[in-house]
């Protein structure tokens, strides 16, 4: 592309923008961020730029993600450079940067009522003369755990402010980084709960060399910060060669991540282990369906033959249902020709012995598959479950403080990976 993005300040022109350009059959990619751009950001447009004929940048600090405690007015920023990595990118065509998203007709003032006592106040409160803001959306379950304990207004500020930016730029598909893991899933599970025709894509954590996490906020760290904040990155790596090399428990693996912060000087938030949502669907090794589709046939014609064509049809349905990419299915048809193997009617003209080498057989067989598929393992999983051990792919997350910067960062490990 080579040109300069166009800059809008203004909702009004940012959905004119997008709304003429999807009239001309046009799609639309958006990158929220909050500025203060590095190459982590970059990343994310880059994924995106194949995702769409268009991409579009947001930039803005959300006052309504953070609580009148938290670093709101610190922030880093700096728009004239961020400008100029877009413009130097060179495949943004158009920046998103409101002043204030919740000015109403002048009815905003930022944390104008921020002492106001309550359970859930963020940086932008309604006001009691009836202006102002107070419509939020809650992912109640997915925001509470995490980073949600102690940061109780976060989430639904994220939520909300996505849903705005989704309402003004249209987008068909939007990008978030990984790194911020419960976001990514807070957003995903609300685009799925609401109804929107936005495709969500996670985009992989983009570190420095050393292994820190790259964030905005990393300014912030001073050199000895910086140094004590790369045990985040070092003690997960540990707890991850742990997990994969050694019998242990989750609470073990936390407690090295745990430790290690400590002992660096950082001040641990949280640490928890977590389901990954979901996990790529290869395709079954070859080798492996081939064995037991051998296995199912040996003894299919060894005893079946004889026996009804009812019970024929269940072994040659087994068989097709292996070659499938979904271990559950396949799990569930065994146990299926199992308990008919079991039942008396199908069996009457098959002798016990038969029956009970088949059963035996059948359970093998359904432990091989536990073995052969587990590479192929799918987490039909939208929630953030907490695990107790690493048996199928998880996501360790860690949140800690180094002086007053709070740091995120994750790591997925794999069991079925290695
Ligand atoms: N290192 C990174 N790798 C991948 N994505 C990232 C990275 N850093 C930020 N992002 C993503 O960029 C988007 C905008 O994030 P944001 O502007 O808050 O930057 P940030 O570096 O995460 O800032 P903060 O210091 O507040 O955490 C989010 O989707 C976030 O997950
Ligand atoms: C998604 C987001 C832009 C919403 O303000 C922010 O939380 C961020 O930058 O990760
Ligand atoms: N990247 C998340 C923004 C925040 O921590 O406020």
């Amino acid at each position: 592309m080579g040109s300069e993005p166009e800059v809008m300040r203004d909702k009004a022109a940012m959905r004119l923008w997008s709304r003429s350009r999807r009239s001309q059959g046009k799609t639309v990619a958006l990158v929220p961020t909050m500025g203060f751009l590095h190459d982590g950001h970059l990343a994310l447009i880059r994924t995106a730029h194949p995702l769409a004929d268009l991409t579009v940048v947001s930039i803005y600090v959300n006052p309504g993600q953070f609580a009148p405690s938290e670093d709101f007015s610190t922030y880093p920023s700096d728009l004239t450079g961020d400008l100029k990595k877009l413009a130097d990118l060179g495949i943004v065509h158009a920046v998103f940067c409101p002043s204030n998203l919740y000015d109403y007709e002048g009815g905003f003032s930022e944390m104008s009522t921020a002492d106001r006592v309550s359970s859930a106040v963020s940086c932008i409160e309604a006001e009691d003369d009836g202006s102002g803001h107070e419509t939020w959306i809650r992912v109640e379950k997915l925001e509470r755990g995490l980073c949600g304990k102690s940061r109780p207004v976060f989430f639904r500020g994220v939520a909300t402010v996505v849903a705005k930016l989704f309402n003004i730029v249209e987008p068909d598909v939007a990008i978030f980084g990984k790194k911020d893991y419960q976001q990514w899933r807070v957003i995903c599970r609300m685009v799925r709960d609401l109804d929107y025709a936005i495709k969500i894509v996670g985009s992989e954590i983009v570190r420095e060399s050393d292994g820190l996490a790259m964030s905005s906020r990393n300014v912030r760290l001073s050199p000895e910060e910086r140094v004590k904040a790369l045990s985040i990155y070092n003690s997960m790596s540990k707890a991850k060669y742990t997990a994969l090399h050694e019998q242990t428990t989750c609470q073990e693996i936390k407690d090295i991540v745990i430790q290690m912060v400590d002992k660096a000087g950082g001040r641990i938030d949280c640490v928890e282990m977590k389901m990954t949502p979901t996990v790529p669907r290869p395709e079954p090794p070859a080798f492996h369906i081939v064995v037991l589709t051998y296995f199912l046939m040996f003894n299919f014609l060894q005893f079946c033959i004889p026996s009804s064509g009812c019970v024929q049809i269940l072994f040659f349905s087994t068989i097709l249902l292996l070659q499938r990419t979904d271990p559950g299915t396949s799990f569930s048809v065994l146990g299926f020709v199992q308990a008919h193997y079991g039942s008396t009617d199908s069996s009457a003209s098959a002798p016990s012995s038969i029956i009970l080498h088949l059963q035996q057989q059948c359970k093998l067989v359904k432990l091989l598959l536990v073995e052969a598929l587990r590479s192929d393992y799918v987490v039909e999983q939208e929630s953030l479950v907490a695990v107790e051990d690493i048996r199928t792919p998880v996501v360790i997350c860690v949140a800690a403080w180094f002086g007053k910067v709070r740091l995120i960062d994750n790591m997925e490990i794999n069991p079925c990976g290695i």
